[in-house]
């Protein structure tokens, strides 16, 4: 059985949650962990000298947990499956596997990124990304000046630290459409990975 990790990063706001919906949807035997569901409780989160709860650095994140989860999928994708239910995908006999792995500070972990068959990265200006942003009710919302003085100056350093790594990834201008960056993604899945079996 082959298994295929797909990252979907990059900034927040750049689409990943709406692209790996419908990626899910048509890939066949997919399954998707969502680092967001990772995000330790509020009052575990530091607050920083700027006054601001750290959301967007990595140990807000319980990433031992979620590369637990990532090992589970590995160690047994269709038991993982079955327990994490995977309502909208469409399944087939193939015997490829595919867990998407979806998230804002994927690349920025070390284990994770290496985990990955194929990282895809998007990006959005900053104009778009505080307009997108803006309109977004998180499980705790952004206090007044958050975007600005946290979001995307974290978003800078952990582009940057990425960079630096080497890691190497699939950069997708997320100001395309949607069915745009859908199509782009998917057909670059299926012709590396899923034609070849
Ligand atoms: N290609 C696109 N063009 C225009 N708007 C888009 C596009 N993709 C997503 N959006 C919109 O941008 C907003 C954020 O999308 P989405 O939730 O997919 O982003 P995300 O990268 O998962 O964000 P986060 O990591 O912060 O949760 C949504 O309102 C969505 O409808
Ligand atoms: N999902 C959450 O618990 C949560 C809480 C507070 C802030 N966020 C934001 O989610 C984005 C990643 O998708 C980050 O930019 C966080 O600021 C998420």
């Amino acid at each position: 059985m082959r298994r295929i990790i797909i990252g979907i990063g990059g900034v927040t706001n750049g689409g990943k949650t709406t692209l790996t919906k419908r990626l899910i949807a048509t890939l066949p035997n997919s399954c998707v962990v969502h680092q967001d569901d990772f995000f330790k409780p509020p009052d575990q989160i530091e607050v920083g000298e700027d006054g601001f709860k750290q959301w967007d650095v990595i140990t807000s994140l319980d990433m031992e947990a979620m590369v637990n989860t990532v090992t589970a999928w590995v160690e047994n994708p269709v038991k993982f499956a079955r327990s994490h239910g995977k309502s909208r995908s469409a399944s087939s006999n193939s015997d490829v596997q595919i867990l998407i792995l979806e998230g804002f500070l994927l690349y920025n972990n070390k284990l994770l990124a290496s985990m990955c068959t194929e990282r895809y990265y998007l990006t959005i200006p900053y104009d778009e990304c505080k307009r997108r942003r803006s309109g977004r009710n998180y499980t705790v919302p952004d206090p007044p000046g958050l975007f600005d003085g946290h979001v995307w100056p974290m978003y800078l350093k952990h582009r940057h630290e990425m960079k630096q790594s080497g890691v190497s990834i699939v950069s997708i201008d997320g100001l395309l459409s949607k069915d745009e960056i859908y199509s782009k993604v998917y057909t670059d899945i299926v012709n590396r990975f899923l034609n070849s079996s």
